[in-house]
């Protein structure tokens, strides 16, 4: 192993820089990790939303990951927005033949607002290509519920989910509690090791500054992951940081704005 940890995100671009390959760098540095990425869409985007997509040729993810995994090397990635099947099939093929395992997906389909970042007919090839190699998969309630095929109204759906997602060959799962709005004053987040059920309570905050919450929490994970914390700490790290950066809002834009990347480290300098 390298001096520093190494981790490679592989997920799209968000000009506004909450999200995406953005959030997964900066969230990477404040974590001690050295950050890699290999972009496979470009979205047009702000606070106000995505008004446009411009995926790239699966060859350009393809190769992007075998310059940083044949040069610098690779602890820990995640996955993000992969758009297309044509896409998932070139970067799970990458996964498999540099056999890393320290794979986090984040199964990425809608954005806040609304738009699309994953085909539909995409759907099947993340649930029968990158399931297999994922060691932590990070799907919020919605997406939970595609790849489960599940309707999600209670915690037992959510454990039924759990298992499925894991049947299709993921190791271990947290299904984020971010969309639930019957859950009142709390956010509960379920962990999943393939054996038994955690669940992660927070205090909800009440706020709108909420873009890229699970791009940032699933980089947090990665960068925990690639210095070689066992996962439930991993998940647990990845939780602090993400409460924080939403408790400490920017305030950018006019829209849903960008946590605050800063806050975690700014706190834990505070507390000794
Ligand atoms: N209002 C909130 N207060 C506290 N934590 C939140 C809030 N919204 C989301 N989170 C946390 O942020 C992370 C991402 O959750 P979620 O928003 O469900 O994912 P996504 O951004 O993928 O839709 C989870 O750990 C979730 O518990
Ligand atoms: C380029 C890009 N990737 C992923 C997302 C979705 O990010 P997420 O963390 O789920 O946050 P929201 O966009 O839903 O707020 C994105 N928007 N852009």
């Amino acid at each position: 192993m390298s001096q520093i940890a190494r981790a490679l995100t592989i997920a799209g671009s968000d000009s506004g820089g909450g999200a995406g390959i953005q959030a997964d760098l900066k969230t990477f540095q404040e974590l001690g990790v050295f950050g890699m990425s290999a972009i496979t869409a470009v979205t047009v985007q702000n606070t106000l939303g995505v008004s446009n997509v411009y995926p790239l040729p699966p060859e350009a993810a393809a190769e992007q990951i075998d310059a940083v995994g044949s040069d610098l090397g690779v602890d820990a990635l995640k996955t993000g927005m992969l758009f297309s099947a044509e896409i998932i099939g070139a970067v799970a093929a990458q996964i498999r033949a540099f056999g890393w395992n320290r794979v986090v997906v984040d199964p990425v389909m809608i954005a806040k607002g609304g738009a699309s970042l994953l085909q539909t007919e995409a759907v099947q090839a993340l649930r029968s290509q990158l399931l297999p190699l994922a060691y932590i998969v990070t799907p919020n309630l919605p997406e939970a519920e595609v790849l489960s095929g599940l309707s999600i109204r209670s915690m037992e759906d959510r454990r039924e989910a759990a298992k499925r997602i894991c049947a299709y060959g993921a190791q271990q799962v947290v299904i984020k509690g971010g969309h639930d709005a019957a859950a009142g004053e709390q956010v509960v987040d379920l962990y999943y090791d393939g054996a038994t059920f955690s669940e992660l309570v927070e205090r909800r905050i009440p706020t709108s500054q909420t873009h890229g919450t699970g791009c940032t929490f699933s980089a947090a994970l990665t960068a925990e992951l690639a210095k070689g914390t066992p996962a439930f700490e991993a998940v647990r790290t990845a939780r602090a940081f993400i409460q924080a950066a939403i408790e400490h809002e920017l305030g950018l834009g006019q829209g849903h704005g960008p946590t605050n990347h800063f806050a975690y480290r700014r706190l834990q300098g505070a507390s000794r």
